[in-house]
């Protein structure tokens, strides 16, 4: 991604031996970058989400790991470390999958190489981050393109739901790698933006990055979306995951369920767009998924910029009312069209994935 007509990615090595962030809770309003010092500030960045999406949570937790033996190399450096990060957040599998490779690459090492070769690790999950999204997105951008042949000179209309973005991975994004493909081809496309509250990475991050790359696009309330598709104004749906099972149930953003079914109500193809690291090939059910509690503020609150510029936060609930606040939910593989991979496009289901990853499928399932 261009900012400022310079290339930047979401995470990167710094010259001081820190690993630098941009850091996500000020924008829109401020684009604003910092640096990870420590293991500690790595927990800090994805649980209070400075960084969050699950691909970039889970390059995040191998830098912090690689921090966390920078700190202590010992095998109990390396188990605090690896239980700090893996508490931070407990949906997004790409957080265990990327420790685990960390952690896979050093344990056998003594203890003075460890740091250098888990920061080398954690290199090489970022830059592994680019390529696939950029292949899921050329596979993704193809469907695109099939679907405007279909309507000469008319635009495409694409809904998406919470940051699946470039935000959300180390480049491109996942939902927005065929997007942004797509735009580049020429295609002519304009993006439904769904808000997605309580925390509105919608409104907050996706309308951020497609304005800065030129994306035409609306934001729109999350209970818009159904009322679209019935009267025709979308083509298809695509969204990004947290974790989907070997089956193809998909765990994503609170609310994408609710897309689905409108979608599958109104004939709308929708289209979950994942690296293979977000499958979790121990899981046939997605019901197992656990499921964030985030904080009810996030409900009974509301951040914004007032004309002058201050970042404000209001109430929006009265006093005495209850909030809960889930942050993700399961769309069944029945509701999804296909699975948008670095390797194809699958059908959600067990057989479909199996296909395009063999060894993987033979992860024997919990
Ligand atoms: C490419 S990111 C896919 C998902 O991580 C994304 O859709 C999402 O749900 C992000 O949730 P968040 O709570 O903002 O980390």
């Amino acid at each position: 991604m261009q900012i400022d007509g310079k290339p930047w990615r979401t995470i990167w090595r710094d010259q001081a031996g820190g690993v630098g962030i941009i850091d996500q809770t000020c924008l829109p309003h401020s684009f604003e970058t910092l640096t990870l010092a420590s293991l500690q500030d790595a927990a800090v960045a994805i649980r209070t989400m400075q960084v969050r999406g699950a691909p970039l949570i889970g390059a995040a937790a191998a830098y912090g790991l690689a921090l966390g033996l920078d700190e202590d190399p010992t095998d109990i450096g390396l188990e605090r470390a690896h239980r700090a990060l893996a508490e931070t957040r407990p949906t997004a599998i790409n957080l265990r999958w990327a420790l685990g490779r960390v952690v896979d690459s050093v344990c056998a090492l003594l203890p003075e190489a460890r740091a250098e070769r888990a920061f080398a690790e954690a290199d090489a999950i970022a830059e592994e981050d680019v390529a696939i999204n950029a292949a899921l997105g050329r596979f993704g951008a193809e469907l695109i393109k099939e679907i405007a042949s279909k309507k000469p000179g008319r635009t495409v209309n694409i809904l998406t739901h919470c940051n699946a973005g470039w935000l959300a991975t180390v480049d491109w994004g996942t939902a927005t790698a065929p997007i942004y493909q797509a735009f580049q081809a020429g295609i002519p496309l304009h993006v439904w933006v769904d808000e997605t509250r309580p925390r509105n990475q919608g409104a907050f991050l996706t309308a951020w990055e497609l304005n800065h790359a030129g994306v035409p696009h609306t934001v729109i309330a999350d209970n818009a979306g159904g009322h679209l598709m019935q009267h025709g104004q979308v083509d298809l749906a695509i969204v990004g995951t947290d974790r989907t099972t070997r089956t193809g149930d998909v765990c994503n953003k609170i609310g994408t369920y609710l897309k689905a079914l409108a979608a599958h109500d109104c004939g709308v193809p929708f289209y979950v767009a994942l690296p293979s690291s977000t499958i979790d090939w121990t899981l046939t059910d997605g019901r197992a998924i656990p499921i964030e509690e985030r904080a009810g503020t996030e409900v009974s609150h509301i951040s914004g910029r007032t004309a002058d510029g201050r970042i404000v936060e209001v109430q929006l609930t009265p006093n005495g009312s209850g909030v809960a606040n889930p942050g993700f939910d399961v769309t069944p593989a029945r509701l999804i069209t296909g699975l948008i991979t670095e390797r194809g496009i699958a059908p959600a289901s067990a057989e479909g994935l199996a296909a395009l990853f063999p060894e993987r499928a033979r992860t024997r399932a919990a």
